[in-house]
């Protein structure tokens, strides 16, 4: 690449990336879903998000590492189809190619879909020659009988050629090596470069994948008896009209109730070890404090996080492997394509279900995905919809209300099916509501035509299932149970101060709780669940705590030693608690099921939202909106059911 440019040391994004006294900016580009950052984190032992479905990776990530004395810094990009088209996360990708010089381009290779791929190689030498070809995916390769020949393959296409398996760290040592000659000028690569002169746009396009097909053809030789065939079984099952409906209802089913079964056991251990002995230990440990130190901590902090710990970390430790399992398997991008036809029906961008998938893990995420729909328009819709999808820090309370409420109406066998069941009916009510929101938004303030595109399915990889769980619990379960706790402490504290705090001779929770009871009443939930969703603003985890110490403390029954304190309760308990203590009944439940996934993102999501659409307007809508649902839908359960007498 020519360094002669006297502009290329002040540009800002080369200069950004060089800080740090490294020798050599390598990046790592190709097509989605290649295993980029697969390479990327197998190059620099960083953990960088994967995923196997294209658009894992939207903004550039950084590492580096040390090869033969030199200091090498790697740039994960997102992938790129050409570098002749463009969309939001491209861009990222193709800016860096063509103005970021980095030193070396690792363009990582499919083996299995090499026509495709080589297409982009051949654009990339256009611009540079200092490129390594990663030829990844090779044992998937040769699952398929597929064989490269990679001396060949180097040879047509002038650059060096490593064949890897980036997962299993097979040839990285190899790819250093070739990245360190070419980066210092050892290895005499002069990349294939088409004559384009006095070509149309349309010739170039012609040109490109003519050449691309005839090196691929020449390059590789396949075994006829390949097992491409269960892949397209498979996909003719899961992506079936009906029956890719009803696999994805079973599968999605089986996941909760494997979560909310598995959960009980380790959740009840859980809690009696932190929430009741690890409670009067606390207390035992602070017994010569004045008495609101004791109440304070002991009472407010140790026991909102105590009951956080024990409540969320079993579901989580085995909802995200489940989940993240079936995401490394390739599942999760034929829901988006089942979803594909309703979303463009509804006047949105069929990727939306793709973000929409993000945000049953976190809105914010979900929101930060969105970057992969290219039309302004579709991707507003895709922002304000996501927060229907559940995330983290709800599937808690929607677990327990279907646990402690819904189960408890069958016969003691059923009930776990029951329960699972309820759960699985909100999630889908969250997918009904993103598509009739989406259709009212597109038919209203952001009408527009519907992008055509065309929704790649990546091929089923076997996952590695004991590296998927230690990463899931390490990356999503820790992380969210960690944020859970960093919010459970404060709002402990908070939740004791106003229950404890008199002023005019009762405690601020109950002024307050008194004051919205009214309107809770008639949302068929009560004052204490509102204001414990104005205490929650900054993370719905803590909603339910918070709930249950208010109620103990404010209700018509007192419980405890002193004001705040949440008692040492099963599951069971709770149920009864809540309807002795807080008047609840099975529609204060529902209702709260339907709150819960209705009401407006934390304070997290709205601030990405802000972050991603720098739009005061949209931000308030995607945070009213929701919520001025919220109340509608409960108001009318609620009328409804007094009406029918049920409540
Ligand atoms: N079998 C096998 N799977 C791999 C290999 N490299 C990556 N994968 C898997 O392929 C999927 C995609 O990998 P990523 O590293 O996320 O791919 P990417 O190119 O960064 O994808 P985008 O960022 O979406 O463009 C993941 O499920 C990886 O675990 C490999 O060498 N062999
Ligand atoms: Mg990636």
């Amino acid at each position: 690449m020519s360094h002669d440019c006297g502009s290329c040391a002040l540009n800002p994004q080369r200069l950004e990336v060089v800080a740090g006294g490294y020798d050599y900016v390598v990046a790592v580009a190709g097509n989605p879903n290649t295993g980029k950052s697969t390479v990327f984190n197998a190059l620099t032992g960083l953990r960088q998000r994967s995923g196997n479905w294209p658009g894992t990776t939207v903004t550039r990530a950084e590492g580096g590492y040390r090869f033969n004395g030199h200091g090498y810094k790697v740039v994960d990009l997102p992938g790129v189809y050409s570098l002749r088209s463009a969309t939001g996360e491209e861009d990222v990708a193709r800016d860096f190619l063509q103005h970021g010089t980095p030193d070396v381009t690792v363009v990582v290779v499919d083996a299995t879909r090499l026509e495709r791929n080589l297409n982009l190689v051949l654009q990339i030498l256009q611009v540079t020659d200092k490129v390594v070809v990663a030829l990844n995916l090779v044992d998937e390769a040769e699952r398929h009988g597929i064989t490269v020949d990679t001396r060949h393959l180097a040879r047509e296409l002038g650059v060096p050629v490593t064949a890897t398996a980036a997962r299993r760290g097979r040839g990285i040592t190899e790819l250093q090596e070739s990245i360190d000659l070419v980066a210092r000028g050892k290895v005499a690569s002069r990349g294939r470069r088409l004559r384009l002169d006095d070509l149309s746009e349309d010739e170039v396009v012609v040109a490109f994948f003519a050449e691309a097909g005839r090196i691929a053809r020449s390059s590789i030789t396949v075994d006829g008896r390949a097992r491409l065939t269960v892949d397209r079984m498979l996909d003719r099952a899961l992506t079936h009209r009906v029956w890719g409906f009803v696999v994805m209802g079973l599968l999605f089913f089986g996941v909760f109730w494997f979560t909310i079964t598995g959960a009980a056991v380790p959740s009840d251990f859980l809690y009696r070890l932190l929430v009741q002995d690890g409670h009067v230990l606390v207390r035992e440990l602070l017994s010569g404090a004045p008495w609101w130190i004791t109440g304070l901590v002991a009472d407010g902090i140790y026991l909102g996080t105590a009951w956080v710990i024990a409540v969320m970390l079993p579901p989580m430790a085995i909802f995200f492997p489940l989940f993240t399992l079936l995401e490394d398997f390739g599942y999760l991008p034929r829901v988006a394509f089942n979803l594909d036809r309703l979303f463009a029906s509804a006047g949105a961008h069929g990727k939306q279900s793709l973000s929409m998938m993000m945000g049953y893990g976190c809105n914010a995420a979900g929101v930060t995905a969105t970057r992969i729909i290219d039309s302004p328009r579709e991707r507003m819709i895709a922002i304000v919809t996501n927060n229907f999808s559940i995330c983290n820090g709800r599937w808690p309370t929607l677990i327990l209300m279907g646990t402690v409420f819904i189960g408890t109406l069958v016969p003691p066998a059923l009930a776990g099916l029951v329960a699972a069941g309820s759960v699985v009916l909100v999630a889908v009510l969250g997918i009904v509501t993103t598509l009739v929101v989406s259709w009212g938004l597109s038919k209203t303030v952001l009408r527009g035509a519907t992008s055509v595109y065309s929704l790649e399915l990546p091929p089923y990889r076997p996952p590695q299932v004991l590296r998927t769980i230690y990463t899931s619990v390490i990356d999503r379960t820790l992380k969210v149970l960690w944020r859970a706790i960093v919010m459970a402490a404060p709002a402990g504290a908070v939740i004791w101060l106003i229950g404890n705090v008199s002023v005019d001779g009762s405690s601020i929770a109950a002024h307050v709780s008194h004051g919205l009871d009214p309107l809770g009443l008639a949302l068929g939930l009560n004052g204490i669940i509102l204001l414990a969703y104005l205490v929650a603003i900054p993370a719905n985890e803590i909603i339910i705590p918070t709930i249950l110490m208010l109620t103990m403390t404010l209700g018509p029954i007192q419980y405890g030693v002193s004001s705040g304190v949440m008692l040492e309760l099963a599951d069971t308990e709770t149920g009864s608690v809540l309807v002795q203590a807080g008047g609840w009944t099975v529609l204060t439940a529902i209702n709260l099921m339907l709150f819960s996934m209705l009401h407006n993102p934390c304070s997290t999501t709205i601030l990405t939202i802000w972050k991603e659409t720098r739009s005061l307007k949209w931000t308030t809508t995607a945070t009213l909106l929701p919520l001025a649902l919220a109340f509608g839908v409960t108001f009318a359960t609620a009328g409804l059911a007094r009406l029918a007498g049920w409540a």
